[in-house]
């Protein structure tokens, strides 16, 4: 319709953060109307003319995403670089095959029982290259009625000489290359010169990557949970800030964590997530750790009804094992951003003020809470055991023009027209626990109890 807004103008007026959440059908029209892009939004010729482009992902519609493309731009170059092995890779091949623009790398998975999860794109344009880094799967389910979070890079323009780095004071363009390097893929090579061709000294977010391996020596800082902890020790928050301050973990999955909270979720991964400037980096209390994961009744009351909680894959059989979690998990509630309906299949963490005011930082990424995902350290915490390909950004105030902490809020409409940069969070803060009688959502637990929004039951295969 000629009254919503062009998506270059949704970009443009949602910096200096770029974090966007995806398009929702079926909410008011508002909470699309600011801070929202769907794909054809990210593909549209407003936001660059491109020549050429790539994707990192997980799951891929290939038909479905060349139609998000505008016809002009969809029998460009397009590599898609996935993680299928074995018949999976067949099956990717011949979904490909009747495209002759469309070609595939498979990213190395030697670990067992590790994912291709990183979603990513370079969009080359005539004028230069874009990044996206987020959360959903190339398929139009994940599109349609979920939370997922988006960001949107400058158009990088070319180096004016190949002499120049081009890099930015947060590391990003060498943080990139060396996540590409991991890959060791030949297919990627053009993209590799692509990226060290342009000039990504605009960009103003930490690139927080895993890539499969047994890291030891000084690549172990590189990679998971231990490069968020590096990052935090030397450009965190002041530990007198932050003293009181929760960590807030949001994620639609969870993996074998151990038989009690101490062992990694608050003696390793908390460690690394509540690390300070200087502070040697304290354990973090269970009290100060809230963990925001969908209840049975926000899947059930969701816009998808039970279904929905198809890509919220926490299994009975790993749950079981970890009762200790469930005290700490709070309710998936975005009034603010009118997505309290939509299932969170975005991932993210944060270090907020204890009114939820405030935050010292906040990440995006594909990692959900797993070993696989963030890394577990091995052989007397010599290296760190990573099994999946991850990818975020960490946001950090100083970054963007802010003291200390960034004042954070999920009711967007203050966002475009205030003088000081304000984050737009993805979900309500302070984190609500879970209601008396609600338990955390299990997708291969059937729900015959109460119905969803369809009058459905849940009866999983
Ligand atoms: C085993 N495979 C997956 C498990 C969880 C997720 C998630 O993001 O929650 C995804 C994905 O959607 O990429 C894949």
């Amino acid at each position: 319709a000629s009254t919503e807004k062009m998506p270059l103008d949704s970009f443009e007026e949602f910096q200096p953060f770029s974090f966007f959440l995806t398009k929702v059908s079926d909410i008011p029209q508002r909470h699309n109307a600011m801070g929202a892009m769907n794909l054809r939004d990210i593909l549209s010729a407003s936001m660059g003319e491109l020549k050429s482009s790539c994707h990192f992902n997980f799951m891929f519609e290939i038909p479905w995403l060349l139609k998000q493309y505008p016809e002009e731009f969809r029998k460009m170059p397009l590599l898609l670089v996935h993680g299928e092995q074995g018949r999976q890779e067949l099956d990717i091949k011949a979904e490909a095959d009747p495209f002759s623009n469309v070609s595939l790398c498979r990213a190395p998975l030697d670990i067992p029982y590790g994912t291709h999860h990183t979603k990513m794109m370079f969009l080359l344009y005539e004028t230069g290259l874009r990044v996206v880094i987020h959360t959903a799967n190339l398929i139009s389910n994940d599109w349609y009625q979920k939370t997922q979070g988006i960001w949107i890079s400058p158009v990088f323009p070319p180096l004016k000489s190949p002499a120049e780095k081009g890099d930015s004071p947060t590391g990003f363009k060498s943080d990139l290359l060396q996540y590409l390097a991991a890959y060791k893929a030949p297919r990627l090579a053009p993209w590799e010169r692509h990226i060290q061709a342009h000039d990504m000294s605009a960009a103003n977010v930490h690139m927080i990557g895993s890539v499969p391996g047994r890291h030891t020596l000084n690549n172990k800082h590189h990679w998971g949970h231990l490069k968020l902890k590096k990052v935090l020790s030397e450009r965190g928050p002041d530990s007198g800030l932050v003293k009181n301050w929760p960590v807030v973990g949001q994620f639609s999955s969870i993996g074998s964590l151990g038989t009690s909270k101490e062992i990694w979720l608050l003696n390793e991964w908390g460690q690394s997530l509540s690390a300070c400037k200087k502070e040697p980096s304290a354990i973090l209390p269970a009290s100060k750790l809230n963990l925001i994961f969908p209840s049975k009744d926000n899947i059930r009351l969701s816009l998808e009804g039970y279904n929905g909680g198809g890509c919220v894959p926490y299994s009975i059989k790993t749950a079981s094992k970890q009762p200790w979690l469930t005290p700490l998990f709070c309710q998936w509630v975005s009034e603010g951003r009118g997505r309290s309906k939509a299932v969170p299949h975005i991932k993210t963490y944060t270090r907020c003020s204890p009114d939820g005011s405030q935050a010292a930082w906040f990440l995006v990424t594909s990692a959900n809470l797993s070993k696989a995902a963030w890394g577990v350290l091995e052989k007397d915490r010599s290296q760190l055991m990573i099994r999946s390909y991850e990818l975020g950004v960490l946001f950090l105030p100083q970054f963007f023009g802010c003291k200390n902490a960034f004042k954070v809020t999920s009711h967007v409409e203050e966002v475009p027209q205030s003088k000081i940069p304000i984050f737009p969070l993805p979900y309500d803060l302070p984190p609500k626990t879970y209601v008396k009688g609600d338990r955390p959502w299990f997708v291969d637990v059937p729900c015959v109890d109460l119905p969803d929004t369809f009058g459905t039951m849940w009866c999983p295969p």
